[in-house]
């Protein structure tokens, strides 16, 4: 069986072993899942259990020390296979949010007026059209946020990998970013894997959530996410089916949290 002929993302038994002080430590164990085109999958794992290091593998920065990986490309365009955002330092300071937007783009000598229109369409999604000729540090952490998905979005990636990208955020510059993030997504339909240690922001996104276990992390239950779409913040809040899905959730999260305590 070839990997490329199954999900967008298919991960085929995924480990990977680091070294630190002379000590192996295996950061991801026999790894298995299979993402369909278009679906927003969160991942929710405690602290230290491999989320970050499987982003970065799927983001080609980290080779698996075993196991194998496919990301499959669509036939119609080359795109770039993956752009990623982080929690922070997304931005580069010596270039204006213009610039940043455009810089993956311009990096793949896309044609002037292909990146002049996707440039345009998602500063303008991300509202920051106004604040087109500033420069990062004249911005706040949540503009900063919106420069990183509007580069993400218009660098139009085969998939989206996102590493906590609200984290350092405070709670309202979250429930609007994610509301943002949300409508752009319903837009491209682009598959994405993102990061958090939210429940709530993980129901609020999710198609499905994956359920990580504390060192070695391996995938220890997906939860399906059916509440209907478009989503807002207030509406899956009060959908009673809300409060058995975080309860389950964080039933798992308490017990890995323990697990982890106990090592
Ligand atoms: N380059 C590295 N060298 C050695 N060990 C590493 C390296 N990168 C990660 N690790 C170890 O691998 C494990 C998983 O780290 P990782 O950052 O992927 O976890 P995480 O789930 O993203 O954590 P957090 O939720 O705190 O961000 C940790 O024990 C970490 O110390």
């Amino acid at each position: 069986m070839t990997l490329s002929h199954l999900g967008k993302i298919q991960v085929d038994g995924l480990t990977k072993v680091f070294i630190k002080n002379k000590e192996r430590v295996m950061a991801l164990e026999n790894i298995d899942f299979s993402i369909k085109d278009g679906e927003f999958v969160c991942i929710l794992g405690p602290s230290g259990c491999g989320k970050t290091t499987l982003l970065r593998i799927l983001a080609g920065l980290e080779k698996p020390s075993s196991g194998e990986f496919n990301i499959q490309s669509s036939e119609s365009a080359r795109h770039p296979l993956q752009s990623m955002v982080f929690q922070e330092q997304g931005v580069i300071p010596w270039m204006t949010v213009e610039e940043n937007v455009a810089l993956g783009l311009r990096m793949r000598h896309a044609p002037k007026k292909v990146i002049n229109d996707r440039t345009n369409h998602y500063l303008e999604k991300v509202g920051l059209s106004k604040y087109k000729n500033l420069y990062p540090k004249e911005l706040s952490g949540g503009m900063k946020q919106r420069v990183s998905i509007a580069r993400a979005f218009a660098n139009d990636p085969e998939i989206l990998l996102m590493d906590e990208p609200f984290a350092a955020l405070d709670e309202q510059n979250k429930f609007i970013l994610q509301e943002e993030l949300l409508a752009i997504w319903e837009e491209t339909k682009k598959t994405v894997i993102f990061i958090t240690h939210s429940i709530d922001e993980a129901i609020l996104l999710s198609d499905r959530i994956f359920l990580m276990t504390s060192q070695p992390g391996t995938i220890k239950e997906e939860v399906t996410i059916d509440l209907p779409r478009p989503r807002q913040m207030t509406q899956v809040r009060s959908d009673p089916k809300t409060a058995d899905i975080f309860l389950k959730i964080w039933t798992h999260l308490q017990d890995e949290v323990q697990e982890s305590r106990n090592q």
